[in-house]
């Protein structure tokens, strides 16, 4: 058992944001949460974590509602990195990940060795442990983002749900993420934009649209041209199996309008 949402919606500045939106996530599965721009999966993967009330509908953790459970309890079963997640203290990247040990503390003191290990394992497993030391003001933003990555991976958690985790990372740090993100034994949630890394990592993917859950299901079963043309009203072509099997590789089909042959010219350095 993990998290579902059973048709949970919320509103905001007089409008429905997320609208009657289900799903069941299974254990252990990366779920990718698709769709454009203003679309509602940050609002849903908040809604998900219980860091906002839903306005109607439910979000179940093993069954129990989000909102009847101890805000210390659901800290110790879901985390979550939102986009842009900062933080306004000065603190070193390695103090940052201890945050993620909070939710873990009793009243009186935390078990120190347990603190200390799961603040290595995180570390070691983004590959920040050499960052450790440096103020995270003076931290790149694709490191910000694999530190608060680490923190999230402190907490411990059963289920993580990352917003747009591969921002301001580069193709190789993306590709390590999402590979990471698929072998720890968690069950997350993953809002993403680029469908071709949706289509390689995403055991399912979800697609909403203007806060509609308008398909669901294995990457290759929803990411047809057909759902892309419809959704994002981009022509593509879709070659099943390309990236492994069920895996499809997606091509943009850019207009020709856009598509002026390039300038070399253009690309040279100024003198
Ligand atoms: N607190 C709020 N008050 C008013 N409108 C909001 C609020 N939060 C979100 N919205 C609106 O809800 C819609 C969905 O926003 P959301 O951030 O969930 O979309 P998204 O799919 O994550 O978008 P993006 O891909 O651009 O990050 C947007 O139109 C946004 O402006």
């Amino acid at each position: 058992m993990t998290l579902a949402a059973r048709e949970v919606s919320w509103s905001a500045g007089g409008r429905l944001i997320v609208d009657g939106v289900s799903v069941a996530l299974r254990d252990g599965e990366t779920l990718g949460l698709l769709g454009p721009n203003g679309s509602g999966k940050s609002s849903l993967l908040r809604l998900l974590a219980g860091l906002r009330g839903t306005d109607g509908g439910a979000v179940l953790l093993d069954g129990r509602e989000l909102r009847t459970l101890r805000r210390g309890e659901v800290a110790r079963r879901v985390a979550v990195v939102e986009q842009q997640a900062s933080t306004e203290v000065d603190l070193t990247a390695e103090q940052v990940v201890r945050l993620g040990r909070i939710p873990h503390r009793g009243s009186w003191s935390g078990d120190a060795d347990a603190d200390a290990r799961a603040v290595e394992r995180a570390l070691a497993e983004t590959g920040t442990s050499a960052l450790r030391d440096r103020r995270w003001r003076t931290l790149s933003g694709g490191e910000q983002q694999r530190v608060q990555i680490a923190r999230a991976l402190a907490q411990e958690p059963r289920e993580l749900l990352l917003d747009e985790p591969t921002n301001h990372l580069d193709v190789r740090h993306q590709l390590d993420l999402l590979a990471l993100v698929g072998r720890l034994p968690l069950t997350t949630v993953v809002a993403l934009h680029d469908l071709n890394l949706a289509a390689l990592f995403c055991d399912r993917v979800i697609v909403l649209r203007a806060g509609r859950l308008v398909s669901a299901g294995r990457p290759a079963d929803v990411l047809t041209p057909a759902l892309i043309a419809d959704v994002y009203e981009v022509a593509a072509e879709v070659l099943p199996d390309a990236a492994g099997p069920g895996r499809p590789a997606i091509r943009f089909l850019a207009p020709s309008a856009y598509a002026s042959p390039p300038d070399a010219r253009s690309c040279q350095p100024s003198r």
